[in-house]
């Protein structure tokens, strides 16, 4: 190639990037520069979405069982069967250290999915289930509690296997396990993931295995330390999520055709769109199945109001006003971008405040830990920007700062958003205070859209009266 046509030549460049509008996606940027030019003359982006990290995210935040007041629908493979629920732990007969488990864990009693899933489960002759609800309602501790009561202890090989999308996941399972399971020490846990290294045929011992679809493979296959045809209960969970990653609908596929005909086989997932479906009649034959509505989110338990400002400095001292007149036991603030967050974040901390930042550059176990640490209570103000702003259950916060108000990525107001920021689920959910900081006519705009949309009266609050800032928390 001559200098002359290396000149004329074009090149794409590709950036990775965590998307700044969406709580779940990631940013595939493409720059296209034409004849070497120096600015790229045309760029495309698309958005890949992350359900796996966001899965793993709202766990970490959760502290408890989601209440749902939506009827569970129950579709039995057999509809002349009566219809089996139970409404306590007892009932269910389980193993007596495995109800010593449970307790210990505080559960009081089944949650709404329980109540139905875990009598099919535990029925003899076993019985296959596809169940779907929103996540926290309480699905990972349904099947664990199922493999644990399922499993023989004096066998020393698996018998019952799950697969997870993830490595994170499949951990956060496997603790799961290892709690509920801890009044029955008898009953052993391999993880089947990466970095898990294993010698060829040594065969495994633990009566459980969790891992990813691709580690399990391995392990029945290649490294033949599992007999597929031993497995008693087959678990896959967050179907959805599983299928959303490239390769494990494949993988979970040919895992379950190795496994035997009366193998009870148990699928979950958070939602329910035809191709996970698709995948789902698939995996398990002869199903009964068990779905929850997801609970809509309203507004009616929140009180709103904005601060008119005029600038970053401005929204700043309304929040110290803010927090210097009520007490706030925990608060999440959402900025617009990365910048915004930090600058906030030091100069809260600066006030004395402990501060946790959560931005999208973090990597998927540093968000973790920081969403643990604020979920413990080490942190009471979480600042961030829109990454989370869906990926995480607010239940718990009962402030909302809203320092920049959501848009989408046109800048356009974003209903969904601002509902998912502020919005709880239930007739019975607990009360917030929602705070819309306003710093020009168009966020004004974009608040009263937000007004009109929901058609719920946002106040203004003054924040240098701190008489009238007190009013709002009671
Ligand atoms: N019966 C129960 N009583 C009280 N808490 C419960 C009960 N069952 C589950 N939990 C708790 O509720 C939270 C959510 O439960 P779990 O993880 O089983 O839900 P999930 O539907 O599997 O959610 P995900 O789809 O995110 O995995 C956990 O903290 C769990 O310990």
């Amino acid at each position: 190639m001559t200098s002359v046509e290396h000149k004329r030549q074009n090149f794409v460049k590709c950036r990775l990037l965590f998307c700044p509008y969406s709580y779940s996606k990631w940013e595939l940027e493409l720059l296209i520069f034409k004849n070497n030019a120096k600015k790229p003359v045309s760029f495309l982006i698309y958005y890949l979405e992350d359900r796996a990290t966001q899965s793993l995210l709202n766990k970490l935040i959760r502290s408890n069982v989601v209440n749902n007041t939506n009827q569970v629908e129950v579709l039995q493979r057999d509809p002349n069967s009566p219809l089996y629920s139970v409404k306590t732990f007892e009932e269910l007969r389980l193993k007596p250290q495995l109800l010593k488990g449970v307790y210990e864990m505080g559960f009081n009693r089944p949650s709404k999915i329980q109540e139905n899933a875990l009598p099919m489960m535990l029925a003899e002759p076993p019985q296959n289930l596809i169940a779907q609800s929103q996540s926290g309602t309480g699905k990972t501790a349904a099947f664990v509690l199922a493999m644990l009561s399922h499993v023989d202890p004096s066998l020393k090989w698996p018998q019952c296997l799950c697969i997870s999308p993830t490595y994170e996941l499949a951990l956060q399972t496997g603790k799961v396990i290892e709690q509920m399971g801890k009044f029955y020490p008898e009953v052993k846990l391999a993880y089947a993931v990466r970095g898990h290294k294993m010698e060829r045929g040594v065969k495994i011992k633990e009566q459980i295995v969790i891992g990813t679809p691709g580690t399990v493979l391995d392990w029945c296959i290649k490294l033949k330390l599992i007999d597929p045809k031993k497995i008693k209960v087959f678990v896959l969970d967050e179907a959805d999520v599983m299928i959303a990653t490239q390769g494990h609908q494949d993988q979970s596929i040919r895992i379950q055709r190795m496994l035997p005909k009366g193998c009870q086989m148990l699928l979950f997932s958070a939602t329910f769109e035809d191709s996970v479906w698709k995948f789902a009649e698939r995996v398990v034959p002869d199903p009964n199945i068990i779905k929850l509505k997801r609970e809509e989110e309203t507004l009616d338990t929140i009180k709103q109001y904005y601060v008119l400002c005029n600038s970053k400095e401005d929204k700043f001292n309304a929040l110290c006003n803010i927090y210097g007149a009520i007490t706030i036991a925990q608060a999440m603030i959402f900025c617009h971008t990365r910048k915004t967050a930090n600058w906030l974040a030091g100069q809260l901390s600066k006030e004395g405040h402990q501060v946790a930042l959560l931005s999208g550059e973090m990597v998927v176990e540093q968000r973790a830990a920081v969403i643990e640490r604020f979920r413990d209570g080490k942190e009471k103000v979480l600042i961030t920007t829109n990454v989370c702003a869906r990926g995480i259950d607010v239940e718990q916060v009962s402030v909302v700062i809203n320092f920049d108000l959501p848009l989408d990525k046109d800048g356009n107001p974003d209903n969904e958003t601002y509902l998912h920021r502020i919005g709880r689920t239930g007739r019975f959910g607990k009360r917030g205070l929602a705070v819309n900081m306003v710093d020009s006519q168009r966020s004004m705009e974009i608040l009263k859209t937000y007004e009109r949309h929901f058609n719920k009266k946002i106040g203004r609050l003054d924040t240098d009266d701190l008489d009238e800032i007190e009013k709002i928390a009671n």
